[in-house]
């Protein structure tokens, strides 16, 4: 069997770095927005909106890339519209085959209609709740901090508020350079004291600083992208690879990195998806997963994002099934359930599709 998209789009998938704010239908903005009286848009067409979007988010600058969540943001201010866009969110996931996805999202943005940000928590569990209601799909939440602003101890106490009902951990993004991780510190060491989880973005628009200070003294469990982490590895002429401290020391500890090619491209973290160092980094055995970061702005799916990889890089099935099985063990979700989830269908599911061992 050829390795096309279809096939890969019925191949289970997980996904652990996915924004709820940049992943909206096109359609969805558009009908969003008339009902609010949002006059904003560009347009009106779905598809050029579609293109609008990406258009934007490719110039090479995260501060750029960033510029188009002013729309959906704006559109995502009362509670049947969150809950709206996270049960199609719940939906397109499942329809591209995920069976397990962290979507992320920063409450305190969405408080400009009135809403306080346990309601704007509670619209969104509904949406995915109803969304993945037997869909073959299961979803944690992941509650972020805006790092340039100043509420994320607030955020991560609103976090843990909500942590029996579905928010499995605790995040910080937005521009990242001249914001590093340690701002927050007083946040990750709530959420640490609760006994959750934690993941930072770092190392996407700012380099090896910012990925250190995430590991070792916020304690994040995993990297948001992490791209810069190539900063510390040297391939000599014979092509083997030397790791810095830093760089051993992802690697030893099997830091998990989300990994968001083509966001990369977009946001100028990474010069091209031929040049991106994900294949570099899947060679050396790091903890490597495979994620859409904002479908709506990158325009990608999971199922687009594994087609490019297999197409750039030659990756197989197997490689594939290696990526899911690495992003199911690095989960924030119970251990017994991500067993089950690994040898109850992301096994069989590659094995149906002829993965070998
Ligand atoms: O790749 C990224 N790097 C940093 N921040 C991001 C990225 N993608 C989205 N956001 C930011 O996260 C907020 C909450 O979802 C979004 O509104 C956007 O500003
Ligand atoms: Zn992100």
């Amino acid at each position: 069997m050829s390795l096309d998209a279809e096939t890969i789009r019925k191949a289970p998938k997980v996904l652990l770095h996915d924004h709820l704010d940049g992943g909206l239908r096109p359609q969805t903005v558009i009908d969003l927005a008339a009902e609010h009286g949002y006059r904003e848009l560009p347009t009106t067409d779905a598809d050029d909106l579609a293109t609008w979007f990406t258009r934007g988010a490719d110039r090479k600058s995260l501060e750029l890339y960033l510029e188009g969540f002013r729309h959906t943001v704006a559109v995502m201010q009362d509670p049947d519209s969150l809950m709206r866009v996270a049960q199609e969110c719940a939906e397109d996931l499942a329809d591209d085959g995920v069976v397990y996805a962290e979507v992320r999202f920063a409450p305190e943005q969405h408080l400009e209609h009135g809403l306080d940000m346990d309601q704007v928590v509670e619209a969104v569990l509904a949406g995915f709740r109803k969304g993945s209601a037997d869909r073959g799909i299961t979803i944690g939440t992941l509650i972020t901090a805006m790092r340039h602003a100043a509420h994320s101890r607030e955020v991560a106490e609103l976090a843990m508020r909500h942590k029996d009902e579905g928010v499995v951990g605790f995040d910080i993004a937005g521009a990242e350079s001249g914001y590093p991780p340690t701002r927050h510190l007083d946040a990750f060491q709530l959420i640490q004291r609760e006994l959750s989880h934690i993941t930072i973005h770092a190392g996407e628009a700012f380099g090896l600083p910012s990925i250190w200070e995430a590991l070792q003294f916020c304690n994040a469990e995993r990297l948001g992208h992490g791209v810069r982490i190539v900063d510390d590895i040297t391939v000599d002429d014979d092509g083997d690879a030397h790791l810095g401290r830093l760089a051993a020391f992802v690697r030893d500890n099997r830091v998990p990195l989300e990994m968001c090619p083509t966001s990369n491209v977009h946001s100028g973290a990474a010069p091209s998806l031929a040049e991106h160092p994900i294949d570099l980094l899947k060679r050396l055995r790091y903890r490597v997963t495979v994620n859409t970061d904002n479908r709506l702005m990158s325009n990608v799916t999971m199922t687009s994002e594994m087609t490019a990889l297999v197409e750039t890089f030659g990756w197989t099935l197997e490689d594939l099934r290696w990526v899911t099985i690495n992003a199911m063990k690095s989960a924030f979700w119970p251990f017994d359930q991500r067993l089950a989830l690994i040898d109850d269908v992301i096994k069989p599911g590659y094995e149906a599709l002829g993965a070998t061992r």
